[in-house]
């Protein structure tokens, strides 16, 4: 089975989210997509949760967000349980996050990174591994007691 990726973003983030889906379908991915659908204003709340709940009860296995500056989506995928939704604004902290932190959803942000960045970003993502070790410890210690 192909790997599934719950895709969402407001309206500052639409472009992105339509070329970075296109992308993902044409390279054999299984996209399910949360809007929004168009350039009309919007609230990233109302596609973050969403893609972060699909990500949390696992009918995900990676989540791609995207708003203006990313930290609207960061910060609204970060409240629900198990989700590690990393800001990302170049590709080399997209591995990094990857490799470190185990994150699980990529948040990023459209009116400040490149789209040929963007899609680098979302290819790092998903092909780097967590590379465990004294990373897993500090990754357990990120939930609340
Ligand atoms: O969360 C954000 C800012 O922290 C996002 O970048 C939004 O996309 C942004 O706030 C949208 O701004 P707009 O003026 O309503 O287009």
């Amino acid at each position: 089975m192909s790997l599934r990726i719950a895709i969402g973003a407001d309206h500052a983030g639409f472009t992105y989210k339509e070329a970075i889906r296109q992308h993902l379908t044409d390279g054999g991915y299984t996209v399910e997509d949360f809007g929004t659908y168009s350039t009309d204003s919007a609230d990233y709340a109302d596609f973050a949760h969403p893609v972060a709940s699909a990500v949390e009860e696992h009918r995900a296995d990676w989540g791609i967000l995207i708003c203006g500056s990313g930290q609207g989506v960061s910060m609204t995928a970060n409240k629900h349980q198990g989700v590690r939704a990393a800001l990302v604004w170049k590709p080399e902290i997209a591995a990094l996050t990857r490799q470190h932190n185990n994150a699980n959803v990529l948040c990023l942000p459209e009116r400040f990174i490149s789209l040929d960045d963007a899609l680098e970003c979302v290819r790092l993502f998903l092909e780097t591994e967590f590379e465990g070790g004294r990373h897993e410890r500090r990754v357990q210690k990120m939930a609340c007691a």
